[in-house]
């Protein structure tokens, strides 16, 4: 039995803040998992190092599941985002070294593959609808079958998803958070506008989504899912806080638009309501923040049961090592929907190498044993920490609201 002989976590900001956990086994192998909370990243660190290293050492690297559950009701405190980035980065770990071991890659694990590569989403945005669709052509152009459309909003500095930038996108940009400022009625008035001249542009065939990012009430969030049916949107996501589960049964009394939601879950509990009473289309959690492969596949199952489909969150806060984590998650899984996917920067490419490639709109974990990534700790060390956290938005009158 591969015994854990050491682990340690590796904070590294080659461009934006990573969080990682390296494991090591008496063995001779080792495995990584990602642990990175956007702006909370320090506090899943010491939870890990305080609170979770020193109950592995000793342990069978093989006993995936048992340490799953040791570290989730042994804490007694359970879920929350913490918690489970941290349980997550262990099973992302164990995972590598059991697929190591055994000299496969991890979805062979898992199942072995539902399909033959995994389509991912880009994501499109610009100021204004032209160059938005100018954007989107962009990603048409090098294959992708799906792309992500956000736009500025006439007479709002700025907003979710659209970037500074044209080809990288990171909000968290700042050493305190940046004050936004929100109008839903300007932005309601664009975001129709926006898909018709899409669809328009673009033509039938390529699935266009959006991202509200939590920023609607349901009624409001009713009224965009409805004003977007005629352009066939894949899904609206996070359409509105799902905290209260159930707010979003008055979205589909109103709508046919597919609805997807999940990326701030950490357990199968908050997407329990969303999926018995098909309330939603799509779980969008991640292998990072909610716990690891081990529940990942749980929620998976569970969704399946009910004909809602995966649509893991794979923005650039998720390293190349959740990345990898969530190919091998969707090449193997039955009910898999679509993969989101950021290209990272060149120096996070390079401290993170790994397996798995795109090709033409779709992705694929590659053959490498395990999860098929690394951390190249000599390079993660010339990048430190440095604390960035997201933005925060007030409506007009300076209420805080969602951003
Ligand atoms: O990629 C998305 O869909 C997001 O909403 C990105 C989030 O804002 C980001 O991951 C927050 O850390
Ligand atoms: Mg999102």
């Amino acid at each position: 039995m591969p015994r854990i002989t050491d682990a340690r976590v590796i904070v590294t900001c080659p461009g934006r803040n990573f969080v990682t956990l390296k494991i090591e086994t008496d063995a001779g192998v080792h495995g990584v998992g990602d642990a990175t909370l956007n702006g909370r990243e320090l506090a899943v660190a010491a939870y890990l190092s305080e609170h979770v290293v020193p109950c592995l050492i000793g342990r069978d690297a093989h006993r995936i599941e048992d340490i799953w559950q040791f570290l989730y009701k042994g804490a007694y405190w359970r879920r929350g985002p913490v918690t489970m980035s941290a349980i997550a980065a262990v099973d992302m770990a164990l995972w590598d070294i059991k697929g190591k071991i055994a000299g496969l890659p991890v979805y062979q694990l898992l199942g072995g593959a539902s399909r033959e590569a995994v389509m991912v989403y880009g994501h499109a945005n610009g100021v204004g609808i032209d160059d938005t669709i100018a954007a989107a052509r962009g990603y048409i152009d090098q294959g992708y079958k799906a792309v992500r459309l956000q736009c500025g909003v006439p007479g709002m500095a700025g907003t979710y998803g659209v970037s500074k930038r044209r080809d990288r996108y990171e909000p968290a940009d700042s050493d305190l958070p940046t004050e936004t400022i929100w109008s839903t009625e300007k932005y309601l008035r664009i975001v129709p506008p926006l898909f018709a001249a899409a669809r328009e542009a673009l033509g039938p065939d390529v699935h266009l989504l959006h991202d509200v990012h939590h920023r609607l009430t349901p009624i409001e969030a009713a009224r965009l899912a409805k004003d977007l049916e005629p352009y066939r949107p894949f899904w609206i996501e996070d359409a509105t806080p799902a905290e209260n589960q159930d707010g979003f049964r008055l979205i589909r009394q109103h709508s046919t638009t597919p609805l997807a939601v999940g990326e701030v879950f950490n357990a199968i509990w908050d997407a329990k309501t969303l999926i018995e009473n098909q309330l939603i289309d799509y779980i969008r959690a991640t292998v990072t923040h909610a716990g690891g492969l081990t529940h990942l596949r749980r929620i998976a199952a569970l969704a399946d049961l009910y004909q809602v489909r995966t649509g893991c969150h794979g923005a650039t806060d998720l390293s190349p090592v959740a990345m990898a984590a969530a190919l091998h998650f969707d090449l193997s899984v039955p009910n898999f929907g679509i993969q989101e996917y950021m290209a990272q920067t060149d120096e996070t490419d390079r401290v993170f190498p790994h397996a798995y490639r795109f090709e033409a709109g779709q992705m694929h974990p590659g053959e490498a044993p395990g999860l098929g990534v690394d951390i190249d700790e000599a390079q993660a060390a010339t990048y430190p920490y440095k604390r960035a956290y997201l933005p925060v938005a007030r409506l007009e009158d300076g209420t805080l609201w969602s951003w």
